[in-house]
């Protein structure tokens, strides 16, 4: 199966995710923890990196996501009894993520795991085992399990803030509502993209690199865009929060560069910098609701929830990478070297 292939199984996936979620967290919603430590790589590190902050909305307690290269006996300097360390990776196989659990385990933190498949190397230290039922992504850059994985971390903050109290049942199920809403308009973004992306596929393949520019509340996305234009089209690319833009990024921007805005409509000078940036460069793309006139921008119908948002934005940057890198003679399913982590010993591979 190919990223589109996946991507349109996300909203079913979606919503068995959530119907499974009782039975899922039923045993750690019962434990009261003080601090939410999450670790993953590339990917599963951009799920937790976006999910912080509703996590710590609803939990009412510190979470903190680090790679798990940060991951040291220092992390946990004060008693970490009441610390829940979860580990998320999709393919439940990398040694980094591993060795960083084991490092909170002999620290005393109580471990879970998230990996999108069952019997995985991080499950085997885990406490909680809380496996993100996305299925298989054979697909080497990952899109439905990014989905997925964010959604895992939100449903196990709304249940476990159920379970403290925090929020009524009512509550929560208003928050199920406004999640299936997302899942029932994905596949609406998903052709609104597609259609941008067809308008645009030969510029963009024409790409000689890339920046990135999203605002704080998408600041996973943003990072997680880059990673997934970078893998696919396989040229430079980075992405940065908006103001991290402005402080000093612009510098290197000129007329190859091409700038990708995801615009949420929450940053007011979009269009100045849109203006800036335009004596430099003709390839600035911007997605929002508020687009300019100009088949460069894709203003689609997002939703524009404070948390779900990031359900949506990132939909038409997946589909660049789904569509695009074809026409460069790459396929973007296949990584460009399959035999890579078995070289690198960064994996535990089944052969
Ligand atoms: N290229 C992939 C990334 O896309 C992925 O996010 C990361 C972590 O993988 P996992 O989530 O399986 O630990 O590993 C890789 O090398």
């Amino acid at each position: 199966m190919n990223i589109e292939d996946y991507m349109k199984e996300t909203p079913v996936k979606m919503k068995e995710i959530i119907q499974g979620a009782d039975e899922l967290f039923a045993e750690v919603r019962k434990e009261k923890f003080s601090r939410i430590v999450v670790t993953g790589s590339g990917t599963s590190y951009h799920s937790a990196a976006q999910t912080k902050k509703l996590m710590q909305h609803f939990l009412g307690i510190y979470v903190d996501v680090f790679y798990p290269f940060q991951i040291d006996k220092e992390t946990f300097l004060d008693d970490a009894s009441k610390t829940l360390l979860i580990g998320i990776s999709q393919g439940g196989s990398s040694y980094s993520t591993y060795h960083a659990m084991k490092t909170g385990k002999e620290a005393g933190c109580s471990i879970a795991s998230m990996a999108g498949t069952e019997g995985a190397l991080i499950d085997e230290i885990s406490d909680y085992i809380l496996t993100v039922r996305c299925g298989e992504e054979t697909a080497g850059a990952k899109t439905k399990g990014f989905y997925c994985t964010k959604l895992n971390l939100t449903l196990f903050a709304l249940q476990l803030a159920k379970s403290y109290g925090r929020i009524s049942a009512e509550d929560y199920a208003a928050e199920i509502t406004q999640l299936e809403a997302y899942a029932d308009h994905f596949l609406a973004i998903y052709e609104q993209s597609l259609q941008w992306v067809s308008q645009n596929r030969e510029n963009l393949a024409a790409a000689k690199d890339i920046r990135v520019v999203g605002t704080k509340e998408i600041y996973g996305d943003t990072l997680e865009s880059a990673l997934k234009l970078l893998e696919t089209m396989r040229i430079p690319v980075t992405g940065y929060e908006f103001e991290e833009f402005v402080h000093g990024i612009y510098n290197a921007v000129n007329e190859d560069s091409t700038i990708i805005i995801l615009d949420t409509g929450e940053e007011g000078r979009v269009e100045t910098l849109i203006n800036v940036l335009s004596d430099w460069t003709d390839h600035i793309y911007v997605i929002g609701k508020n687009g300019r006139e100009t088949p460069k921008d894709l203003k689609a119908d997002f939703l524009n929830h404070p948390f779900y948002k990031t359900y949506e934005y990132i939909i038409p940057v997946q589909l660049v990478c789904a569509y695009v890198p074809q026409l460069k003679g790459i396929d973007p399913s296949t990584p460009k070297d399959k035999d890579f982590h078995r070289k690198l010993g960064s994996k535990k591979l089944d052969r």
